[in-house]
């Protein structure tokens, strides 16, 4: 009865509900706990009638089925816990049940569960702000955090610091936005679609993290495949590569026409190739290339490789590389809905990656439109912005290999210093005219599509669209051979009357980088029709017939 008036004293002037609190008041008890709330208050010293034995066996018994539920409780608890997070059910009910060492151990689990799911969740928070203040847009399930920094592919890759330090040599000290992201996708061994502005750092983004995971001088076949749309673009990204392992030895082949048609490929020493897809395919099926090795496929410009004439070349390259782990990424300035959905087939699980808006063009290009009325009023105003403010060097789009020929001896009998490149000239020229434009040999540079995409040109100030291009996606990727790695560019598109239906498709992409378009442009009927070629009159300075 000590203990009655104890809890009496300490609970004086209140109304203890002993019922209710039974728990916690048998806790005060010396000796064994009481059975139950209503025992306590029923005890009596007098020996129990054969009711209140029944009563009181049915009370064990219901007890005996409470402490079993609530071990069954704790064991689901237990089982609960995925993956670093506690969903916590049940967990109060389950300590009350276990001994003190075991709550306390519990309750380490639990911190150590909560601590780990904060962290989770202070991750999740810094990625999200990092891809905010990046403009990174992602979709797909657990995108690994974008970089802070290339240190964090040490820390957080293992990367080979020999990598990190050849990046700092070449004067790269910040991962640009695509590199930020992509990277840590593929190195999380993830399969991605990149969306990002010309010029932006894509190759290293794809370049870097095959590199990381590439043994240098395997054997066993071939280990990386790159696809480009045209071998100026396969060379350029085999010189990138060289300069990216400065002091290792892979092994890096560019397949050359010679080697696609008559190369060895059994005894090829090869980890990384790059090729257009026509040369790589013909490999495949004539000289028995295997190509089941590879684990890394990248397909640079992708909606270019998914066009008609391209995609079923393509397709067979892409079951060619028949590793089933294999990683495949496409990396484009632009990416059509269309070719989306079609890339999507061949890619499992992946993560898509945009930065900006898709389909737009650089901001750091300064976009204008001209009306120049005929064709003879283009080669006027061309004539003029030389002489007004020539800012070498100038690249020079036109739509076909005989108007880049024309256009060539107007120029040239203008004593400017010009060269142009197109397919009827021969690897080596087309190589040398570009290194030319890029040791500053040239001032000018006439191009087809041939250099549309991919091409690096770091210094040139200007692209004049002397021809009109054939869509919108022509036209990103041609003036984004200006304004890139950080620098400012030029882009003047000349428009004829011919081009009026189409202009409109043009100036959206103006006007969604920011560029100032006239209003009446603004009120033209968008064409439903993705291309626009037209037959114009020879370039000439003499008057059009008529
Ligand atoms: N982190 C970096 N810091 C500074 N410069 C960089 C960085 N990454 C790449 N560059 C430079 O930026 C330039 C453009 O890179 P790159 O050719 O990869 O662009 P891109 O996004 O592939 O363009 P395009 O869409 O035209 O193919 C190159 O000269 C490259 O050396």
């Amino acid at each position: 009865m000590e203990n009655t008036k104890l809890s009496s004293s300490l609970f004086a002037g209140t109304h203890f509900d002993r019922k209710r609190f039974a728990a916690d008041f048998a806790r005060f008890r010396k000796g064994p706990a009481l059975p139950s709330a209503a025992a306590t208050a029923t005890a009596a010293p007098s020996a129990p009638s054969p009711e209140k034995k029944r009563k009181r066996k049915s009370g064990k018994a219901k007890a005996k089925k409470n402490k079993k539920k609530r071990a069954e409780d704790a064991a689901a608890a237990s089982s609960n816990v995925v993956e670093g997070f506690s969903v916590f059910k049940g967990l109060a009910d389950s300590n009350a049940e276990l001994p003190s060492e075991k709550v306390d151990m519990r309750k380490d689990e639990d911190s150590v569960a909560v601590r780990q799911r904060k962290e989770i969740e202070r991750e999740i928070e810094r990625a999200a702000v990092l891809r905010k203040r990046f403009d990174i847009h992602i979709a797909g399930q657990n995108a690994p955090a974008p970089l802070e920094s290339f240190e964090e592919l040490i820390s957080r890759y293992g990367c080979d610091s020999y990598l990190v330090g050849n990046l700092s040599k070449l004067g790269f000290q910040e991962p640009t936005p695509i590199q930020r992201q992509a990277m840590p996708i593929l190195l999380s061994g993830r399969e991605c679609f990149a969306c990002a502005p010309t010029g932006s750092g894509k190759t290293l983004a794809f370049l870097f993290p095959l590199l990381m995971k590439i043994k240098p001088g395997s054997k066993g076949g071939v280990k990386a495949v790159i696809l480009c749309p045209t071998r100026e673009l396969a060379a350029q990204t085999v010189r990138e590569c060289k300069k990216l392992i400065k002091g290792r030895k892979y092994y890096i082949k560019l397949m050359t026409k010679e080697l696609s048609k008559s190369g060895n490929f059994k005894d090829m020493h090869c980890d990384i190739l790059v090729s257009t897809p026509l040369r790589l395919d013909h490999a495949v099926k004539k000289r028995d290339l295997d190509l089941s090795s590879v684990e890394y496929l990248v397909l640079d410009e992708s909606d270019k490789l998914f066009e008609l004439g391209f995609v079923e070349v393509v397709d067979s390259v892409v079951e060619a590389c028949s590793n089933p782990s294999i990683i495949r990424s496409l990396f484009s300035a632009t990416l059509p809905d269309s070719i989306e959905a079609l890339a999507r087939t061949i890619m499992h699980d992946a993560i898509r990656v945009i930065v900006g808006r898709k389909n737009s063009a650089s901001s750091l290009i300064k976009q204008k439109l001209i009306f120049a009325g005929t064709e003879r009023g283009k080669l006027l105003a061309l004539r003029q912005s030389f002489q007004e403010s020539l800012n070498p060097p100038v690249l020079i789009f036109v739509q076909s290999k005989e108007r880049a020929k024309e256009l060539y001896k107007e120029l040239a009998f203008d004593d400017v210093r010009v060269d142009a490149i197109h397919a009827d000239l021969n690897e080596q020229q087309r190589q040398d005219a570009v290194d030319n434009l890029r040791a500053g040999k040239t001032w000018v540079l006439i191009a087809t599509e041939v250099i549309a995409r991919g091409m690096d040109f770091k210094g040139v100030n200007c692209v004049i669209n002397y021809d009109f291009p054939e869509s919108a996606a022509a036209y990103i990727h041609r003036i984004g051979r200006c304004g890139r790695a950080g620098r400012f560019g030029e882009a003047i598109t000349f428009f004829t009357e011919e081009d009026k239906p189409f202009l409109r498709n043009i100036a959206n992409v103006l006007v969604s980088s920011g560029c100032e378009v006239p209003s009446w442009i603004m009120a033209l009927p968008k064409l439903k029709r993705k291309k626009h070629r037209v037959d114009r009159d020879p370039i000439s300075n003499l008057p059009d017939e008529d």
